[in-house]
C-alpha cells in the first residue's frame, strides 16, 4: 500500500471539507451519514446530544451514526473523515485503498497483506506463506492502513487470517538484522514508536474483529488475540509466545489481557516461560472461541462468519463498544508501557544474542 499510517493535520481535514462539496455524484445515504459522524465525532468528540424521538427519522438517524463512534478519539475520527472523503473523489490516487466494501472487492497493497471485502466481511489476510507469514515493517504500516480502512467501510466485520499452513510467525526477526551499530538506539525507538500505533489501531477498532487461525500461531499475532471478539481454530493451530527465549517481553497488551482472559499462572507459563499451547488448550483458557476439525475448518467457520455479518451494523458496533469501552483507556496505557520496555529489551544483549542465533541457523553457520 503506498499510503503508510499517518495522523490527518487539520489542514486535511479543512482540504476533505472542500473537496467533499466539488462531488459529482451523490455517495448515498449510508455514506452520508458516516460522514455526518466522523465530522461530528472530530470536531466535537462523542455524541452529546439527547436521543432524538423515535418519530424524528432523520435527525435519529444522524444521531444514531454519531453514537455508534462511541469514545473513538477525535484525531482517529478525523483521520477516517479524511480517508472516507479521499476514497469517494475519483481524482484522488488514494481512492482504491479505502473505498467502502463493494463485493468481492479486493484493495490493491502489497501482496504481502490481501485486502478484500465480500459479503458483510472485510478479510485481512496475512500472505508470506514461504516465510510463515512472518510480519515486515510495511505489512505493520500496511495493516495499521487496512484496519483504518475498513472501520469506516460497509462490512459488518473484520477478519484476520493467513495464508498458507502458518496463521502467522510474528514478527520477521530480520527486521532488526540490517540495521548499523550507529543507528541501533534510533531504530529501536522508530520500532517502538510503529509498534505503538499498530496496537492501538487493535485497542481503537471499532468494529467486531475476529481471528480465522488456520495454523500456528507465533508473538505478536498471538498476543493481540486478547484485542480480538472471537477467535476461530483449527485443530492444527498452536499458540506460542517465546518471549523470554527471545530476550524480549510481551506486547500488543497480553501482559493485561492474558491474565485477565486465563489467570495469572496460566499467562505466566505462556508469557514468561514461553509454553505452547494447542488449540484445545488455548480454547480451555479461553482465549479461543471455538476449535474446529482442519477438515471442515474454513466451511464451518466462513458459514457462521456470512451470518454473523448479515446482523445490523450499529448494533454490531455499539455492542461491542460497550464491552470495550471501559478498558480502552487502560489497554492504551498498558501498550505505551510495553512499548517502552520492548524498546529497551531490543538494545539487551540477551536479545541480540537470539537474533543472532536465528540468523546463523539460517545461514546454517
Ligand atoms: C524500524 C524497525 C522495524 C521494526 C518493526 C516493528 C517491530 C515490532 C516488534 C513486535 C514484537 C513482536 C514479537 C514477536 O512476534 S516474537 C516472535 C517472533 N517469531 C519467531 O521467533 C519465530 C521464528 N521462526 C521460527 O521459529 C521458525 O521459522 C518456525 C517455527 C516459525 C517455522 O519453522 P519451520 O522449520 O517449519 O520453517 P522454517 O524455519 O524453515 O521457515 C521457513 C522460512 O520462513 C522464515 N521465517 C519463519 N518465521 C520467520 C520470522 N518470524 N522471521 C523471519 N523469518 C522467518 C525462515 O527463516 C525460513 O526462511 P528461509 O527459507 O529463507 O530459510
Amino acid at each position: 500500500m503506498s499510503r503508510t499510517a499517518m495522523r490527518a493535520s487539520e489542514k486535511d481535514f479543512e482540504n476533505a471539507r472542500n473537496q467533499l462539496k466539488l462531488l459529482t455524484k451523490d455517495p448515498g445515504n449510508e455514506v452520508k451519514l458516516k460522514l455526518y459522524a466522523l465530522y461530528k465525532q472530530a470536531t466535537e468528540g462523542p455524541c452529546n446530544t439527547p436521543k432524538p424521538s423515535m418519530l424524528d427519522f432523520i435527525n435519529k438517524a444522524k444521531w444514531d451514526a454519531w453514537n455508534a463512534l462511541g469514545s473513538l478519539p477525535k484525531e482517529t475520527a478525523r483521520q477516517n473523515y479524511v480517508d472516507l472523503v479521499s476514497s469517494l473523489s475519483p481524482s484522488s490516487e488514494s481512492s482504491s485503498q479505502v473505498k467502502p466494501a463493494a463485493a468481492n472487492e479486493k484493495q490493491p497493497g502489497s501482496e504481502n497483506i490481501i485486502v478484500t471485502s465480500q459479503d458483510g466481511i472485510t478479510k485481512i489476510m496475512f500472505n508470506r506463506p514461504s516465510k510463515k507469514n512472518a510480519i515486515t515493517t510495511s505489512m505493520y504500516k500496511e495493516i495499521i492502513h487496512a484496519l483504518k480502512a475498513a472501520s469506516t467501510d460497509n462490512s459488518a466485520i473484520t477478519v484476520f487470517t493467513g495464508n498458507g499452513d502458518y496463521y502467522s510467525s510474528g514478527n520477521d526477526l530480520t527486521n532488526f538484522t540490517d540495521v548499523s551499530p550507529n543507528s541501533i538506539e534510533e531504530t529501536a525507538k522508530n520500532a517502538s514508536i510503529l509498534l505503538r500505533e499498530f496496537v492501538d489501531a487493535f485497542i481503537d477498532f471499532p468494529k467486531p474483529l475476529v481471528a480465522v487461525i488456520n495454523g500456528p500461531a507465533v508473538g505478536i499475532v498471538v498476543t493481540l488475540l486478547g484485542l480480538f471478539d472471537a477467535v476461530y481454530a483449527s485443530d492444527k493451530a498452536t499458540f506460542h509466545t517465546p518471549f523470554s527465549e527471545l530476550g524480549q517481553s510481551p506486547e500488543g497488551c497480553a501482559s493485561y489481557t492474558f491474565p485477565k482472559i486465563m489467570g495469572p499462572a496460566k499467562a505466566a507459563e505462556m508469557l514468561i516461560f514461553g509454553k505452547k499451547l494447542t488449540a484445545g488448550e488455548a480454547c480451555a483458557q479461553g482465549l479461543v472461541t471455538e476449535v474446529f476439525p482442519e477438515s471442515t475448518f474454513q466451511k464451518e467457520v466462513w458459514t457462521r462468519l456470512k451470518t454473523y455479518a448479515k446482523l445490523p451494523t450499529n448494533s454490531l458496533r455499539i455492542s461491542k463498544e460497550l464491552i470495550r469501552s471501559n478498558e480502552k483507556e487502560k489497554l492504551h496505557a498498558v501498550n505505551a508501557e510495553e512499548c517502552t520496555v520492548l524498546q529497551g529489551r531490543w538494545l539487551s544483549e540477551e536479545c541480540m544474542n537470539a537474533l543472532m542465533n536465528f540468523m546463523s541457523r539460517k545461514s546454517k553457520l
